[in-house]
């Protein structure tokens, strides 16, 4: 008999510990024997054997086992620790969010000119790749609750920072702590999810993590639309009410306990024993203690060699592997453009044809809403369909819907309204604005951007000016400079030109996060969190969020420019064809490690890099046989009941 799928390592697990406990039990009776075998033969014979009284307890030992099995399923402080750690997931997603409805503010009040807007978006980003690289080794020496508790303090200190700043350069400083937090809690986070929670729960948590960060962008959303009416400071409520859940975070984890894996490869034993009991309710935990404690012997064994830890994952094989799959998950999912939709998102509706300001922010509200309900899918699935082949749909339906995206912009652009009017302003004849015949080119010329008029039916009296150098939100001179005309039925299209194909842009996005969130949002952080043996997990989680933080800089720092140079159907079918090849690495090289120890997912990388699809089955699992007098337990995958 062979084991299929195995949804259920641990509850096996647990059920064996339990049956031990049984066994040891009865034999000191002295009355009965249980008999535990590992094989995958059949065991029927063994049957003949036991004698007839023995039938009743038996009995009532299944069905204890059983009442006792699924109570000790999973102890609810497994889901205190993962809650309070994905708080730092929430402030992930709410730190990068709540910064674009800020920026609507702050650059008003503050007078900030776009190359300042752009370098407060963007340094907290780059500082969160440097500091997930420091977090490594902070992690190893520190462990996993103090880099915690690091985090939140950093986070609660950043946003005090920003709620008080007085001048843009204070709000500098502010943005780059939270940077630093950033970077530390995205590596950490999942990794201690992952190390304190039962293999058969483990990812479904950590991508709670995920779930909790695109939680954290769509309140961010909620909150920048609401304080958008609040004209004066409102900003330093956006910026600061991350306080909050830092807070409350830091509180949680000075109650919290250090991540039994990292203690006992401190040599922590009994503290690790102690806490692994705490957050197994009260299963046996010797198998697991056991099992982790071996393989950090052997892997102390196996991979001893001297020199810093990266040195060491890259010399030896089945880590190098893994972290390039690591890191390559980690690149394709930025380079499939997510941020491109989640920092400009109120610019793409624009950028499709929706001019209100309020409308487009209240709709890029409403993608952050689709991001977080699909990832809530994905944690639903991930224990389902398991991970490689989420990822895999995940990827194709994101390349294909970036491919929808693309070709709603195309369609805008080929049916663009032409120019019909070409004033001139003698004092600008350098302009390149009265050149342009239609509104794609003017509009694709930072310098210029589409006057028109409107009425029920139809677009008319259109020119191509040049853009107010002070704000993008008037022309230079004209009828769109003036503010009291364009209150009337006068538009001024800077970024976009009004088309009637928005709706296959629309469609086209909400496609695009419905495949995006379940599987390539949350998978890279999951995959990573479990891929890595323990001597290199803190180093590998840190380079591979290394690797998530870049691209996303150099993604979202770049769009704008991409769009302008490419169109924006190019910059579309430019993240299609990446998320192509995306699609392309991981059916080559991602392996399944659903329902694995994470001792034991090593060994998934000891072949070829690219071999993972040939060797995706779970055949050569054990089967683990349990004989208690006259009866045959095959523990299978799914549940109690097969101990009837
Ligand atoms: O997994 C997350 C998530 O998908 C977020 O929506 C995105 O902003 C992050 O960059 C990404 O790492």
């Amino acid at each position: 008999m062979s084991r299929k799928s195995s949804d259920n390592d641990y509850n096996l697990r647990s059920m064996s510990n339990l049956m031990g406990e049984r066994r040891k039990k009865v034999n000191d009776d002295g009355e009965r024997s249980l008999i535990k075998a590992s094989s995958n033969a059949s065991i029927n014979s063994l049957a003949a054997d036991v004698p007839a009284n023995a039938a009743t307890s038996t009995r009532d030992l299944e069905r204890e086992a059983r009442k006792q099995f699924q109570q000790d399923v999973t102890p609810a402080f497994v889901y205190v620790l993962a809650a309070f750690s994905a708080l730092g997931g929430f402030l992930f997603g709410y730190d990068t969010g709540v910064i674009s409805g800020a920026m609507l503010l702050l650059k008003r009040e503050m007078n900030l000119s776009a190359l300042w807007q752009e370098v407060l978006i963007s340094s907290t980003v780059a500082t969160a790749a440097l500091s997930a690289l420091a977090g490594g080794l902070l992690n190893g020496v520190f462990g996993r609750r103090v880099c915690i508790l690091l985090a939140s303090f950093i986070f609660t200190a950043g946003g005090i920072v920003l709620s008080a700043a007085p001048d843009k350069e204070v709000l500098l400083v502010g943005r780059l702590i939270v940077g630093l937090g950033l970077g530390i809690a995205s590596m950490t986070v999942p990794v201690y999810i992952a190390e304190t929670s039962p293999p058969h729960l483990r990812g479904q948590l950590v991508t709670v993590n995920t779930l909790f960060i695109t939680g954290g962008q769509f309140t961010a959303s909620i909150i920048d639309g609401a304080f958008s009416y609040l004209r004066h400071d409102g900003w330093r409520y956006m910026l600061g009410l991350s306080v909050v859940p830092a807070v409350l975070q830091f509180v949680g984890f000075l109650f919290l306990p250090e991540s039994p894996r990292w203690l006992i490869q401190k040599g922590l034993t009994q503290k690790a024993r102690r806490v692994l009991s705490q957050i197994r309710g009260n299963q046996n935990i010797d198998e697991e203690y056991d099992s982790i404690k071996n393989s950090i012997e052997e892997e102390e064994k196996d991979c001893g060699g001297d020199g810093p830890v990266i040195w060491r994952m890259l010399t030896y094989p089945p880590t190098r592997r893994a972290l390039l799959v690591g890191c390559g998950l980690q690149m394709f999912q930025q380079l499939s453009g997510i941020n491109t939709v989640m920092y400009y998102g109120a610019t793409i509706l624009q950028m499709s044809g929706v001019r209100d300001d309020k409308v487009a922010i209240w709709l890029a509200g409403v993608t952050a809403f689709t991001n977080f309900l699909f990832t809530l899918l994905g944690v639903w699935l991930v224990e389902r369909v398991g991970r490689r082949k989420l990822t895999l749909g995940s990827i194709i339906g994101t390349c294909l819907s970036l491919s929808l995206l693309a070709i709603g912009f195309l369609l805008s652009a080929q049916h663009t309204p032409p120019v019909t009017l070409h004033p001139t302003d003698p004092s600008m004849v350098n302009s390149t604005c009265n050149r342009h015949l239609l509104c794609e080119p003017c509009m694709l010329d930072p310098g210029c951007g589409f006057c028109y008029r409107e009425n029920s039916t139809a677009l008319f009296a259109s020119s191509c000016v040049p853009v107010n150098t002070a704000s993008t939100e008037k022309a230079a001179w004209g009828r769109c400079s003036n503010s009291t005309q364009l209150r009337v039925n006068t538009y001024w299209a800077y970024n976009y030109c009004p088309t009637s194909y928005s709706w296959v842009v629309l469609l086209g996005l909400v496609l695009y996060l419905a495949f995006f969130a379940p599987g390539m949002g949350p998978m890279p952080w999951t995959i990573n969190s479990e891929i890595y043996p323990l001597w290199a997990r803190s180093t590998g989680n840190a380079c591979s969020a290394g690797v998530n933080w870049t691209f996303n800089f150099l993604v979202s720092l770049t769009f704008l420019h991409v769009a302008q140079n490419l169109t924006y159907y190019g910059a579309f079918f430019l993240y299609s064809s990446l998320a192509l090849l995306g699609f392309f690495f991981i059916y080559g090289c991602l392996p399944e490690t659903k329902s694995r120890r994470l001792e034991e997912i090593e060994s998934l990388f000891d072949n070829q890099l690219c071999s993972c699809g040939a060797t995706d089955s779970d055949e050569d699992r054990q089967v683990e046989y349990i004989r208690v007098k006259g009866s045959n337990y095959h523990l299978s995958d799914n549940d109690a009941s097969d101990v009837d």
